[in-house]
């Protein structure tokens, strides 16, 4: 072919694909299914990385929709602004589409995000952690499953699924030995609300044990915790699993003499107690709340500027050189969501927040952080950042930040894993409102 025909013949696939959008985009099932018989391909997407799918969810086309999935057509696909074709659809409140399309697509089956250690299988039947003779007895059962860390908090795990990882369980008789000698073991909970469902226990074992767990799984070892990478990358459940696991056991270990009076404490309820010794303590009388595990509640946020066109990211020292994330801190007595918000992103980036929108949350079980995502909408734009705190904040355009998620920035800054909710919050704001 010569150079003129060849351009003839790329203008002429150019003008099918045209048409092949405005098709989608106007709803045109018959001409549609003809375009795609010949020179246009189903996945084929314009200069902003926008496909047909794209367009009818845009404007509600589900006929056309249809007809594209049929001839396979990748719901998956992310445009220049990160957006998928369902995010689109609920953009534009086409609920018959986005429904349609959430059948199709790997994205959260919720309407909001599903973070990293918040999907606990688990019924924790919380009501049954009183009943010791019934813990006693569950725990022998040969469906019982414990998961096992060593003394310094370390899981024990095996290969999962899909090059994930997951806890390498143990029965009560591989663990008789270890039992025998009293450790600290948590009732994690159920696998259904049927009381007679496999029961799933943690337990921390006896220093020189880990030789004899390990022996029952030929692939089994104990996952260092710095750096995490071994538990960030466990299959979603087991995850959740981990983090209920992980923050009873390093409270049961830090928290051992009663907060009241300082003597010693029992451990009762499965391990979700620590009861005082003394009998004449004030914590038997009225304030019970004293031996609870803890639970530290944290904002993160996500800043966005008063045109809505940036966000804030900000670096701690301690980050990994040019990664970037959401400011964040923890929640003080006495304070609400909207006012830790406002004063943290003060205090850090000298930013003044407005109104303040609750995203999702994330248990960080390191050792009990729950973190709770926000998206927060600024008042003004002028940036001083509190040396102590942040080594850098700065706002980054909707295209950066596009970048950064797709791992093109030309200067390298790159965002946090999917695993924390941090990127999350990002994603969700450059797919709801980007150039829609
Ligand atoms: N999942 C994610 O994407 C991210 C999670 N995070 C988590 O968010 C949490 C909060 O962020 P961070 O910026 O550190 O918090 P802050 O901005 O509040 O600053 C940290 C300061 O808080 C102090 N502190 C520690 N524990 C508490 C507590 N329970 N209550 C009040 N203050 C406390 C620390 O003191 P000291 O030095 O004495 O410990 C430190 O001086 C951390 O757990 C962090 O790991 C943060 C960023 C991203
Ligand atoms: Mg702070
Ligand atoms: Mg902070
Ligand atoms: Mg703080
Ligand atoms: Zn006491």
């Amino acid at each position: 072919m010569t150079s003129t025909a060849a351009e003839k013949a790329n203008n002429m696939t150019q003008q099918l694909t045209d048409r092949f959008f405005d098709s989608a985009a106007t709803g045109n099932v018959q001409e549609i299914k003809s375009l795609m018989g010949g020179a246009v391909e189903v996945n084929s997407k314009n200069e902003r990385g926008w496909t047909a799918l794209m367009f009818a969810a845009r404007n509600g086309q589900l006929p056309v929709m249809e007809v594209l999935i049929e001839k396979g057509c990748d719901v998956n696909i992310m445009n220049a602004s990160g957006q998928t074709a369902l995010d689109i659809a609920s953009f534009w409140n086409h609920t018959d589409c986005a429904t349609f399309l959430q059948k199709h697509s790997t994205q959260s089956p919720y309407d909001q995000a599903v973070n990293y250690y918040s999907q606990n299988p688990l019924y924790r039947a919380s009501d049954l952690r009183k009943d010791s003779a019934w813990l006693e007895a569950a725990m022998k059962k040969e469906a019982t499953k414990f998961i096992v860390f060593s003394k310094d908090f370390r899981p024990l795990l095996m290969a999962g699924e899909g090059k994930k990882l997951k806890f390498a369980t143990l029965t009560y008789s591989q663990l008789a030995h270890c039992l025998a000698k009293k450790p600290e073991v948590v009732f994690l909970g159920l696998e259904t609300w049927d009381p007679h469902s496999s029961a799933w226990f943690a337990v921390k074992i006896p220093e020189g044990d880990e030789d004899a767990c390990k022996e029952h799984h030929s692939e089994g070892y104990f996952a260092e915790l710095f750096p995490r990478r071994d538990v960030m990358m466990m299959e979603d459940t087991q995850a959740g699993l981990f983090a209920e696991a992980h923050s009873v056991l390093v409270w049961l270990d830090r928290y051992r003499f009663c907060p009241t009076c300082g003597s010693s404490t029992t451990i009762a309820e499965g391990g979700y107690k620590r009861v005082c010794n003394d009998k004449e303590c004030r914590s038997h009388n009225g304030v019970h709340n004293t031996c609870y595990p803890r639970v530290d509640p944290s904002l993160i946020m996500l800043v966005v500027s008063p045109d809505n066109k940036r966000c804030l990211l900000g670096r701690q020292k301690r980050f990994p050189p040019k990664m970037y994330s959401c400011l964040a801190g923890f929640m003080e007595p006495g304070e609400c969501i909207e006012d830790t918000c406002r004063r943290e992103v003060q205090e850090e980036s000298g930013v003044k927040v407005g109104r303040v929108d609750y995203h999702s949350s994330q248990p960080w079980p390191f050792p009990a952080t729950l973190m709770l995502g926000c998206i927060a909408h600024a008042r003004t734009e002028d940036v001083k950042i509190d040396p102590e705190e942040l080594e850098d904040a700065r706002w980054f355009t909707r295209a950066e930040v596009a970048q950064m998620l797709a791992g093109q920035h030309p200067d390298g800054l790159f965002l946090p894993p999917p695993q924390a909710i941090a990127r999350q919050l990002v994603m969700s704001w450059v797919t709801r409102t980007a150039n829609l």
